[in-house]
């Protein structure tokens, strides 16, 4: 087998920022005006993070339309109101209810959460739909077979799902949510969502840059906040979400549909084909990617005169003026300008940061340090190969270790994972394809076949590095270390794509593949840039790999 000698520790290359350079926008204002109401509500759940900007000082208390109560929608009581009926179009995904990793809840365990509801019974919690993720496989079992819970990392207060409320009640939601979000099998807000919930939901709404690790929960803080701000008689759209990538955007969907599942929500995608040409965009809830969005503002397929509410997932991406950045002004510039500006990331590099500060101005901020950024359960390896060949070979070689949760593969290059996939089908194994280069309906394809577990290795690109969530992902394999548009070691994907197991207490393992002197220069720099280390696995013998990785993947404790 080959030999190489990268790992004689040469002197790390320093890594510059992969920042957007700050331009201008139009400044929006925040507070729409909303009448306040009663202050003092969020008193038991005082913001502890270093938060910028003022404290919450009303609750949100009728986020139904004027005059409803907070337990009815439209004048009916919450517990008659139908489930959901959102606008279906092209790119939604079918509900699977059997979806690996995702457990129904026990009877007891339903009763047990519905009755956390005021006033509602087991039965009308509507049991049968009830889907839960409460604890996924990884993360019970530690190698000295101590089993850590859910419940134990919530309670640890170091930890970034812990919150020091221990209820969603205490976040005064409207009834019909916490039954959406008991239904998911939330039992207690992650430390992001206690945090950034009342000062989302405060009124007047003010704008918030929030960050937390990657799979501590900041969908359910944007979505919750969505949900709430709606004014449901009113058919036109509210809420615009933008997104990166159409999988992201199909699966933050799928969360509000869940979420919202008790409420008369109706929603409309804003995706590639998910429309035509002189089709109306009509839902209260708008989610998309930037370019969509932009063709239909265009094309004057889309009435954004009522938006509250600006949402961009993964914001650092959309504002990188390398990238999306420039489609992300436009569409805010279609936005009214008293709407509310909420931005979310794991990352927000100094430069993107403070272009975000002009791009959301007097933003509340939930910031995190450097040193807090890694998500304490990802054990993180590197394989020093001898050449591109090698790579393949040891990764073919290790397929084995692959299947035995599921992985993902990032390659810098479509054509490289296109290669990389022919690879390892030629020699017999299973595996799916997705990039840019496909057509929508293909990736939607692959990335549904991915999640429901048909096929258990996916080979992609940074296309999916962001945002993507499925539990039972526990390999990230960084195939190619990642670079920035200037061909600069890129921490916060590194980041982002690791990111993609461990999901809220989960753990997992990503394993860098370098192959000469730059590569392994480059993984040394992200090494150096979160101080954590990533640890040798010689290639020298693959007994000696799987025993390595095999004990790591399914044997790491969870902190
Ligand atoms: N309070 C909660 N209790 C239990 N599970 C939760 C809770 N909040 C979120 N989750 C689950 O945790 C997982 C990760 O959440 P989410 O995808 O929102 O993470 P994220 O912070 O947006 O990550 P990323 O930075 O990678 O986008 C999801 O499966 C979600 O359903």
């Amino acid at each position: 087998m080959a030999q190489n000698g990268w790992s004689a520790p040469p002197k790390p290359s320093p890594v510059p920022p992969t920042a957007a350079a700050a331009t201008s926008s139009s400044k929006a204002a925040s507070g729409w005006g909303q009448s306040p109401a009663a202050p003092g509500t969020w008193a038991a759940a005082p913001p502890t993070t270093p938060i910028a900007g003022t404290t919450p000082t009303v609750v949100p208390s009728g986020w139904g339309p004027p005059g409803v109560t907070s337990s009815s929608w439209n004048g009916k009581p919450a517990s008659t109101v139908p489930a959901s009926a959102p606008v279906q179009n092209n790119g939604a995904r079918m509900p699977s209810p059997t979806r690996p990793g995702v457990q129904r809840p026990a009877d007891a365990e339903v009763t047990a959460l519905a009755s956390k509801v005021d006033g509602l019974s087991t039965e009308e919690t509507e049991v049968e739909d009830l889907v839960i993720a409460k604890k996924a496989d990884n993360l019970v079992e530690s190698a000295q077979d101590v089993e850590v819970t859910l419940a134990d990392l919530q309670a640890d207060a170091d930890a970034p799902l812990y919150s020091g409320i221990s209820t969603f009640e205490a976040l005064h939601l409207h009834p019909d949510l916490l039954k959406g979000i008991y239904g998911m099998g939330f039992q207690r807000p992650s430390k992001i969502q206690e945090r950034a919930l009342p000062l989302l939901l405060a009124n007047p709404p003010k704008n918030m840059i929030g960050q937390s690790q990657s799979g501590t929960g900041k969908t359910a803080a944007f979505v919750l906040t969505m949900l709430s701000r709606i004014t449901y008689t009113d058919p036109r759209p509210q809420v615009v979400c933008l997104a990166p990538a159409r999988e992201l955007a199909r699966q933050i969907m799928d969360v509000v549909k869940e979420m919202g599942k008790y409420t008369p929500v109706t929603t409309c995608f804003a995706i590639k084909d998910a429309f035509k040409r002189g089709q109306k965009l009509e839902g209260q809830v708008i989610v998309g990617t930037p370019g969509t969005v932009m063709t239909a503002m265009k094309n004057r397929d889309i009435d954004l005169s009522q938006v509250k509410l600006f949402v961009m997932d993964e914001a650092d991406n959309m504002l990188d003026q390398q990238g999306l950045g420039d489609q992300s002004i436009r569409v805010k510039k279609g936005i009214p300008p008293k709407a509310q500006i909420v931005l979310f990331s794991a990352t927000f590099p100094p430069a993107v940061r403070d272009y975000a500060a002009t791009f959301a101005p007097d933003a509340n901020m939930i910031s995190l340090r450097r040193e807090e950024l890694s998500v304490e359960g990802i054990k993180q390896f590197y394989m020093d190969c001898a050449n591109e060949q090698h790579k393949q070979e040891v990764l073919c070689a290790i397929y084995g270790l692959l299947t035995i949760g599921q992985s993902i593969i990032f390659c810098r290059k479509r054509n490289v994972a296109d290669q990389l996939g022919a690879a390892l089908t030629r020699d017999g194994h299973e595996c799916l394809v997705l990039h840019a280069g496909l057509d929508p309906d293909e990736r939607d394809k692959a990335i549904d076949d991915f999640r429901d577990g048909r096929c258990k290795v996916l080979i992609t690109t940074n296309v999916i590095a962001r945002g993507i969530d499925i539990l039972q992902v526990n390999l990230v394999v960084n195939y190619d270390i990642p670079l920035d548009s200037q061909n600069r070691p890129d921490p916060e994907t590194y980041l982002h794509r690791i990111g993609r197991t461990g999901r809220f207490g989960r753990t997992g393992v990503s394993i860098n593949f370098c192959h000469d002197q730059q590569s392994y220069n480059e993984m040394k720099a992200i090494e150096t840039h979160f101080g954590r280390p990533i640890v040798r696995v010689p290639t020298s013998s693959y007994p000696e790999i799987e025993k390595i990785l095999k004990a790591a993947v399914k044997n790491l404790p969870p902190k």
